[in-house]
């Protein structure tokens, strides 16, 4: 692969305050573009269902196993959700490379510290999709019907961290999701055509608090 190619296949990041459109973005990437993309494959320690295969659902693994690559610095992130662990190992990321696609990852400011720290040789681009307003961060998460009031308000704090994070300068790109279609083609333009400079600025957040 030639160093251009290699570049343009650089993974990305896109991490973003819940509820600011992530998933909705990158559902119009991902349809507008299916072949470009490809997606790390996850360790699981839970066993496989039917019908998943192994190496493709996920890499399933032993508990000890998974231990092992934790102490061995071998993942991004990992979690334990009721009784497995999962995670996203290094080795799937540039996987996805290898085989000729872009890996996007999708992760929280955590993970975006975790891979500045110890994983900077897999050299992402950091996207930082932003909402318009705190307000209209609400507004979407309310509407979005999925949150209680508590986990509504847990969002919100967790988004107050997360904007002052993408303040301090993490990111290489902001693309502020005010208006789904202008938002996406900044995306797109970032994302696809590697226009660095096409982002917008970080809206100031302090002025509404
Ligand atoms: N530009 C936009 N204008 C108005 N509403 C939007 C816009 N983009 C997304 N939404 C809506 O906002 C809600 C939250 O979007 P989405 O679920 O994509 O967020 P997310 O960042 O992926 O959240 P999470 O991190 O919690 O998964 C959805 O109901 C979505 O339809």
């Amino acid at each position: 692969m030639s160093s251009v190619a290699a570049s343009l296949l650089r993974p990305v990041v896109i991490c973003g305050p819940s509820g600011t459109g992530k998933s909705t973005l990158l559902k119009k990437l991902f349809n507008e573009f299916p072949d470009k993309f490809g997606f790390s494959i996850s360790h699981t320690t839970r066993a496989p269902r039917p019908g998943e295969e192994r190496g493709v659902s996920y890499h399933y693994v032993t508990r000890d196993d998974f231990l092992d690559l934790v102490r061995r610095d071998g993942f991004i992130e990992h979690a334990e959700f009721s009784g497995n662990l999962y995670g996203t190992s290094v080795q799937a990321v540039e996987d996805v490379k290898k085989g000729g696609k872009m890996c996007i990852l999708d992760i929280d400011t955590q993970g975006v510290k975790l891979i500045k720290a110890n994983h900077p040789h897999l050299d992402p681009l950091y996207v930082f999709i932003s909402p318009p307003s705190l307000s209209s961060l609400k507004a979407r998460l309310t509407g979005r019907g999925t949150e209680s009031e508590s986990s509504l308000a847990e969002r919100l704090g967790a988004a107050v961290g997360e904007l002052e994070y993408a303040k301090s300068g993490a990111f290489d790109v902001v693309v502020v999701n005010d208006e789904l279609e202008r938002a996406y083609d900044v995306l797109r333009r970032v994302v696809v055509d590697r226009e660095v400079g096409a982002g917008d600025r970080l809206p100031d957040f302090a002025a509404e608090q």
